[in-house]
């Protein structure tokens, strides 16, 4: 089978764009690794799928697929690109667009400048909502706000957990780039205590409004920037009381930023949406 496909970015994280709105067609999780394969396929961290949505629960669906093959709700810098491609693709003439995923309805809006502004909806501290299962961790409260620890080569790793409709582990740092990314993100990603797995970003504050950022993206690995990562890392920091509304966050794939007024409000995510190339190809 051919499809067509779009190859977009947003602060480095990649993604396959693919339009179902008009001839719908589904892929295999084997065929979905082929696709984000850099090797054998065209490379991604995502797939992102573009559908009809039910009349008038929003002005269309969109599917979100990890490298892995695997369904997820959510996906921050994957909402961007989203926006620009029904609107460069001509699936809509309007800026501020309404997308179903799996966790809901998230709003979204294309600015003049070409940058997309997304509300990613409200984060969430409590434990069943990533799931997580903290049984038999310890614990400690910082200004009434719980983490969590586990041990990792004889260390204690003091973490904190959120939902931005996908789960988020945040662990705050005073060094972004000696951070065990690479070894503790896929400990603590498939640890028991996560029985859906969880995506694990390390925080590193450097000024009241500013910080560095690296995530392990579940089902992906780490990757340039993850949009929920940075949502889910910047509320964290917020309740730790390390940084303060708003924050501009350096990821090594670019600079996102982002705003949340506190409990109840949704959190406001800013940054780009790039079109790297359209093309087509052959899928087994
Ligand atoms: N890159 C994304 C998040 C994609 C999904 C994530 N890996 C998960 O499994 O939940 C973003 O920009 O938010």
């Amino acid at each position: 089978m051919k499809i067509k496909f779009t190859k977009m970015h947003g602060a480095g994280n990649d993604f396959v764009v693919l339009d179902c709105t008009r001839e719908p067609f589904s892929l295999t999780p084997q065929q979905l690794r082929f696709l984000a394969d850099r090797h054998f396929g065209i490379g991604a961290d995502q797939i992102l799928v573009v559908e009809p949505a039910e009349a008038g629960e929003a002005d269309f669906k969109y599917r979100i697929f990890n490298a892995d093959g695997g369904e997820v709700e959510q996906c921050g810098n994957g909402a961007r690109c989203f926006v620009k491609f029904v609107y460069n693709k001509g699936l809509t003439e309007k800026k501020r667009i309404r997308a179903k995923t799996m966790k809901g309805v998230i709003e979204l809006e294309l600015k003049e400048d070409g940058m997309v502004r997304v509300s990613m909806g409200t984060p969430s501290f409590e434990p069943s909502s990533l799931p997580f299962n903290p049984q038999g961790l310890p614990s400690r409260e910082i200004r009434g706000f719980k983490q969590w620890a586990v041990r990792y080569k004889g260390e204690l790793v003091w973490f904190s957990v959120c939902s931005m409709g996908n789960p988020h582990v945040t662990i705050v740092t005073d060094d972004i780039e000696s951070a065990p990314v690479k070894e503790l993100g896929p400990f603590i990603e498939n640890h028991p205590a996560f029985p859906r797995r969880v995506n694990v970003g390390f925080i590193q504050p450097i000024t009241e409004h500013e910080a560095n950022v690296r995530v392990w993206e579940r089902g992906a690995g780490e990757t340039l920037a993850c949009g929920t990562g940075n949502c889910a890392a910047a509320a964290t920091s917020i309740e730790l009381g390390v940084l303060s509304s708003p924050i501009l966050t350096h990821n090594r794939g670019g600079d996102l930023r982002l705003a949340w007024e506190g409990e109840g409000e949704d959190v406001e995510l800013f940054g780009p949406a790039v079109t790297v190339f359209d093309s087509e190809i052959e899928v087994p």
